[in-house]
C-alpha cells in the first residue's frame, strides 16, 4: 500500500477513537448529572424510593386508621390518652394560659416528605434519631443513619425545624404532620447528662461554661484549679446548681438538662406518638413503619455497656439528700407527664405531683404571635 493511502487510514482511526471518546465521555457526563438529579434511585440499595411517599397514606392515616389493629397501636392511644388528661386536669386547675412562639419551636424537627414532626430530647437518643430524620430528609443523600458523623447530626442546619416556616406553613404542619417524641425517666435523663457532660475529659466546653459556675456556687472552699477548670463538679453538686432558684433565673438551662415540658411543650402540642426510653428501638422502629419506610430502614442499634441504668441512677441518687430529691422531682415534675408519671423508687417521701401554671392544650395559637417574646393568654 502506497504510504499516503497508510497515511489516510491511520487518521480515520484516530479520528474514530477521538469520535468514541467523545460520545463516551458525553454519555458519562449524562448519566454523572442525571445521578445527581435522582440520588434516590441511584443509591438506594433497595431500589425503593425512600424519599417521598406521594400518594401513599400518611403517618398520621397509618396511626389513627391502621390497616390492621394492632397492640402497638392500643398502646400508643392509652399512653396518648394518659398526656391529654393530665393536661387537661392541670389546664382546669390553672388560670394562666400560655401561647407558643416560633422560639418554642426550635427542637421540632420536620420531614416534609413522610410528613413528621420529631422533637429531640437531648439524652434520649436524639444523636440517632438525629441521624435518621437526616436519612428520610437527604433524598438519598444518605442511606445509613450510622454513616453520618454524630457531630453532623447536631450541626443545626442539617435539619430543618419548625420555627423556620411562616405561621400558616405551622399551623398546617401541625395539624396534618405526625407529631413524636420520645422520653426517659428524668432523673435518669439527668444523669445519663452529669455522665457525659461532667465526667468525660473531653467535654471542656461545658466544664468551663457550667462546671466553673456549679464549682464557684455550689462548693466552698474550692481550689484555685477547680474553679478555673470545672472539671471535677460532682452530683450533688450538680443536682444544687439544678434546684437552685438562681440557675434558671440567671439563664435558661442547657438542653440536656432542659425538662422535656419545656422543650417539646407536650401539653400545647398534641404529640400523636410518645416513645419511650425503655422500648427505644421498638417505638422507633414502628414510628418508621408508619412513615412507609420500616422495610429498609431500621433504627440503629446500641450495644452499649456503659449506659446509664435504672439500678445505676439509684446509686447516684444514695448520695443525695431527701430534701434535694425531692426538689429535684418537683423540678422535673412535668416531665412524669409525658413518661405516665412513673416515681423513682429511690424518693423517699413521694410529693404530689405538681404541675406548672400555664397549660394550655391547643397547638398553636397564629394570631397570638408577637415580637417573638412569651406571649400569655388569660
Ligand atoms: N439504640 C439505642 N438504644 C439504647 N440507648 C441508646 C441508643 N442510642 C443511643 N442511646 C443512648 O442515648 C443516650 C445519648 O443520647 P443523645 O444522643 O440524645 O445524647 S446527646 O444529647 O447527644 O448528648 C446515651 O445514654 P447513656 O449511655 O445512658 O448516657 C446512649 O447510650
Amino acid at each position: 500500500m502506497k504510504p499516503a493511502v497508510l497515511e489516510v487510514m491511520r487518521m480515520n482511526r484516530v479520528c474514530r477513537m477521538v469520535l468514541v471518546t467523545s460520545v463516551g465521555s458525553f454519555i458519562l457526563v449524562i448519566f454523572y448529572f442525571q445521578s445527581m438529579l435522582h440520588p434516590v434511585m441511584r443509591r438506594n440499595p433497595f431500589g425503593m424510593d425512600i424519599c417521598c411517599r406521594k400518594g401513599s397514606r400518611s403517618p398520621l392515616q397509618e396511626l389513627y386508621n391502621p390497616t390492621q389493629l394492632s397492640n402497638t397501636a392500643i398502646l400508643h392511644q392509652i399512653r396518648r390518652d394518659q398526656v391529654t388528661d393530665t393536661c387537661r386536669a392541670n389546664s382546669v386547675s390553672s388560670r394562666k394560659r400560655r401561647v407558643l412562639t416560633p422560639n418554642d419551636l426550635k427542637h421540632l424537627v420536620v420531614d416534609e416528605d413522610h410528613e413528621m414532626i420529631y422533637c429531640y430530647v437531648p439524652k434520649v437518643a436524639c444523636t440517632n434519631w438525629k441521624r435518621v430524620m437526616m436519612v428520610l430528609t437527604g433524598r438519598g443523600k444518605y442511606n445509613d443513619p450510622m454513616e453520618i458523623p454524630a457531630n453532623e447530626a447536631h450541626v443545626s442546619s442539617n435539619l430543618k425545624t419548625l420555627n423556620q416556616y411562616s405561621i400558616p406553613e405551622i399551623n398546617h404542619r401541625l395539624k396534618n404532620y405526625m407529631k413524636f417524641l420520645f422520653v426517659r425517666e428524668p432523673f435518669e435523663r439527668l444523669v445519663s447528662a452529669y455522665r457525659n457532660k461532667f465526667t468525660q475529659k473531653y467535654n471542656t466546653s461545658f466544664h468551663k461554661r457550667y462546671g466553673t459556675k456549679i464549682v464557684r456556687r455550689q462548693r466552698k472552699n474550692a481550689t484555685q484549679e477547680a474553679l478555673r477548670k470545672g472539671d471535677d463538679v460532682k452530683f450533688e453538686e450538680f443536682v444544687a446548681y439544678l434546684i437552685d432558684p438562681h440557675t434558671q433565673r440567671e439563664e435558661p438551662f442547657n438542653e440536656h438538662w432542659q425538662t422535656v415540658y419545656s422543650l417539646c411543650h407536650p401539653c400545647h402540642i398534641h404529640y400523636d406518638l410518645i416513645g419511650k426510653y425503655e422500648t427505644l428501638e421498638e417505638d422507633s422502629n414502628y414510628v418508621l413503619q408508619l412513615a412507609g419506610v420500616g422495610n429498609y430502614l431500621k433504627f440503629p442499634t446500641y450495644a452499649k455497656s456503659t449506659r446509664t441504668t435504672d439500678e445505676m441512677t439509684t446509686e447516684f441518687f444514695q448520695n443525695i439528700s431527701s430534701l434535694h430529691q425531692t426538689q429535684l422531682f418537683h423540678f422535673s415534675s412535668r416531665d412524669r407527664i409525658t413518661c405516665g408519671q412513673k416515681e423513682s423508687d429511690f424518693v423517699l417521701s413521694s410529693p404530689e405531683l405538681v404541675l406548672g401554671n400555664n397549660i394550655l392544650p391547643l397547638a398553636i395559637d397564629a394570631g397570638k404571635y408577637g415580637n417573638g417574646s412569651e406571649n400569655h393568654m388569660l
